[in-house]
C-alpha cells in the first residue's frame, strides 16, 4: 500500500515535471522554429532565432556601441544610432524583414499601406503587446486597455481634448510660458539670481531638455489639475520618479517576476503609488462632489473626464460603462506620462533644429512678430501660424519622440500577402518610414519644412507616411494638445530669444521609451 501510494505520487511529480518541461521547450524553442518557419515558408527573410534572448544579446552590444559616444556631426540621420538592430536587419533581408525579440519575431512593417491596416483594423485583430508587471507600473489607462474597456474609455475621455476644450487651456499654458521665459530672461543678471545689481549679460547657456520637461510638467499639471495645482505638481514629481526607476530597473533588470520581490525599489514603488492614490482620490471626491452640487466650473482635464463620465453613469445602462475611481486614477497618471516627456522632447529637438537651421529660425520669427508682434499669442492667431507648424511637423517627422509603436496578432491574421500566426510582433517603425526616401524624396534626411508648405498629404510621395502620433481609432487623443502646447511655446521663445548650439552640444539622441538626447541639449540664448 505504502509503495504503490508512493509510486503514484512519484507518478504524478514525473508527469507534473514533463508538463513544465514540455512547455518550457514550446515557449523556448519549438514554437520559436515553428513562427520562423511559417514566416520563412512565405518568402520573409530575417537574422536566426537564438534560444530565449533571440537577438537580445547583438541588441545590447550594439546599443551600448552606438551611445558610447554622440553622432560624428550634426547629421539628422539618426536611425544607426538609435535603431541599429532593426537597421542591420533591414539592410541585409530587406525592409520587411524580422528580428528576434526575446521568443517572439518583430516583423517591420514599412508599407504606410499596410502600417494603415494594422492601426485601422477594428480592435481584437491586431493587438498591443501586453505589458509586463513592471510597465504596467507606468503604462496605464487608454494605453493598457484593448476592446470594449478601450473603447468606453476612449469615448468618454475624447470631449475633454476637443477644440473648444482646448481653447479654454491657452490660458493655463500661457502661464507656464510665462514661468519658463521669466526663469530665463532672470538668468541674463549678472550671477543668474535675477535680483543682482542689474548688470546684464547678452548671452546665456541654457540646458533646454530639463527646461522643456519643468514646463511639459508643469503644464499637465495646470491643465489635467487646475485648481489642484499644487497637488497636480506633487503627482508629477512622483510619478516622474517612477518613470525614472521603472526606466532604471528595466536597463539593470531581466527576471520575470521581478516586480514582486520585496525588494527595496519595489517597495519605493508601492509606497508611491500609494502616496498618488490618495493625493488623486482625494482630488476625485472633491471634484465630484462639487460637480453634483452644480458648483464646479472647472475646464481642466480632470473636470472634463469627471463630468463626462458622471454622464455616462447617468444615462441608461451607462453605469456599467462608467469609469470607476481606479480608472479615472489611471488615465489621469496617464496624461502624465504619454503627455509630458513626449512634448518636452519635441520642443528640446525643434530648438535644435533650429539652432542647427539660423534661417528657418529667422522665417519662424518674422511670422511670429508679424502675426503677434509682441503681445501674447491667442488661439486664432496660434491657428494661423504656417511656417511654425511647418517645422514642428519637419522635427516630428526627423526627430519623432515615439521612434516605433508595435502591435502583435493574437490569431492568425492575413496583412498584404503574407498570413501571420499568432504570437508575431508587429513593428511600424516611425522613425524608419519618416527617413525614407521612398517616401520621401532624395532630400528624406534634411531638415526641410518647405515640404509640409502644402500640408500634410502633400509633403509625402505616398499618403500615410507621417504618422508621429500614429494614426486609426487609436490616434494620440493629446495631439492637439501637444500641438497647441507646443506651437505657444515656441512662438513666445521666438518672441524673446535667438539662440544657437553652444560649443558644449553634443549631438546624441537615444531611445528611452522616447527619443531623449543623451547628454542634454545646451543652447546659447540672446535676448532680443
Ligand atoms: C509630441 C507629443 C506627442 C506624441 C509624439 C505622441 C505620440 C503618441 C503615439 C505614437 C501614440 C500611439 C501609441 C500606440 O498606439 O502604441 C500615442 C497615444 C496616446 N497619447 Fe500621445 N503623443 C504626444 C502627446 C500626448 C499628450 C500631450 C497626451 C495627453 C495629454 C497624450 C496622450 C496619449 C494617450 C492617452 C494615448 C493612448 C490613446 C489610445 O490608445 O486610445 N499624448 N501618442
Amino acid at each position: 500500500m505504502f509503495w504503490s501510494v508512493v509510486l503514484l505520487l512519484g507518478s504524478a511529480v514525473a508527469a507534473g515535471f514533463v508538463v513544465v518541461f514540455l512547455r518550457l521547450l514550446n515557449w523556448a524553442w519549438l514554437r520559436p522554429r515553428r513562427l520562423d518557419r511559417a514566416l520563412r515558408a512565405q518568402g520573409l527573410k530575417g537574422t536566426t532565432y537564438r534560444f530565449v534572448y533571440g537577438d537580445g544579446a547583438r541588441m545590447e552590444q550594439l546599443r551600448k556601441e552606438r551611445e558610447a559616444k554622440p553622432l560624428p556631426d550634426l547629421t539628422h540621420d539618426i536611425i544607426p544610432r538609435i535603431a541599429p538592430l532593426f537597421q542591420e536587419a533591414m539592410r541585409e533581408y530587406g525592409k520587411m524583414s524580422f528580428v528576434w525579440l526575446g521568443t517572439h519575431p518583430a516583423v517591420t512593417i514599412m508599407d504606410p499601406d499596410l502600417v494603415k491596416e494594422v492601426l485601422s483594423t477594428k480592435f481584437g485583430h491586431f493587438q498591443k503587446h501586453k505589458p509586463d508587471s513592471l510597465s504596467r507600473v507606468v503604462v496605464t489607462g487608454l494605453l493598457l486597455h484593448e476592446g470594449e474597456k478601450w473603447a468606453n474609455h476612449r469615448r468618454i475621455i475624447n470631449p475633454a481634448f476637443h477644440t473648444e476644450k482646448l481653447k479654454c487651456m491657452l490660458p493655463a499654458f500661457s502661464e507656464c510660458c510665462d514661468e519658463l521665459i521669466e526663469r530665463w530672461e532672470k538668468l541674463f543678471v549678472a550671477g543668474g539670481s535675477g535680483d543682482g545689481d542689474g548688470e546684464v549679460s547678452l548671452h546665456r547657456e541654457v540646458d533646454v531638455w530639463p527646461e522643456f520637461q519643468t514646463f511639459t510638467g508643469d503644464a499637465i499639471s495646470r491643465t489635467a489639475f487646475g485648481s489642484s495645482f499644487e497637488e497636480g505638481r506633487r503627482i508629477f514629481q512622483l510619478q516622474n520618479e517612477l518613470g525614472e526607476i521603472v526606466v532604471d530597473v528595466a536597463q539593470r533588470v531581466h527576471l520575470p517576476g521581478y516586480r514582486y520581490l520585496p525588494t527595496k525599489t519595489n517597495k519605493r514603488m508601492d509606497k508611491i503609488l500609494a502616496e498618488i492614490d490618495v493625493l488623486m482620490r482625494g482630488m476625485i471626491e472633491q471634484r465630484e462632489e462639487a460637480i453634483r452640487k452644480g458648483g464646479s466650473r472647472n475646464t481642466d482635464l480632470l473636470a472634463l473626464l469627471l463630468e463626462s463620465n458622471l454622464k455616462e453613469s447617468a444615462e441608461q445602462g451607462g453605469s456599467e460603462t462608467a469609469m470607476t475611481t481606479e480608472d479615472v486614477i489611471g488615465e489621469c497618471r496617464l496624461f502624465y506620462f504619454a503627455g509630458h516627456e513626449t512634448t518636452a522632447v519635441l520642443l528640446t529637438w525643434t530648438l535644435v533644429a533650429l539652432s542647427m537651421h539660423p534661417a528657418w529660425q529667422a522665417q519662424a520669427r518674422e511670422e511670429v512678430l508679424r502675426v503677434f508682434g509682441r503681445s501674447k499669442p491667442d488661439y486664432s492667431g496660434l491657428s494661423r501660424l504656417k511656417i511654425v507648424t511647418m517645422v514642428i511637423y519637419e522635427v516630428l517627422r526627423l526627430y519623432p519622440p515615439a521612434t516605433m509603436i508595435a502591435r502583435e496578432t493574437y490569431k492568425e491574421m492575413k496583412l498584404g500577402d503574407v498570413t501571420y500566426p499568432p504570437g508575431v510582433e508587429l513593428i511600424l517603425p516611425i522613425v524608419f518610414i519618416h527617413h525614407d526616401p521612398e517616401f520621401w524624396g532624395p532630400d528624406a534626411g534634411e531638415f526641410n519644412p518647405e515640404r509640409f508648405a502644402e500640408g500634410i498629404s502633400k509633403a509625402s510621395r505616398v499618403p500615410g507616411a507621417f504618422i508621429p502620433f500614429s494614426g486609426g481609432p487609436r490616434v494620440c487623443i493629446g495631439q492637439n494638445f501637444a500641438m497647441l502646447e507646443a506651437k505657444l511655446c515656441l512662438a513666445r521663445i521666438l518672441q524673446h530669444f535667438s539662440f544657437e548650439l553652444s560649443p558644449s552640444y553634443a549631438h546624441a539622441p537615444y531611445n528611452v521609451l522616447t527619443l531623449h538626447p543623451q547628454y542634454g541639449a545646451p543652447i546659447i540664448m540672446q535676448r532680443l
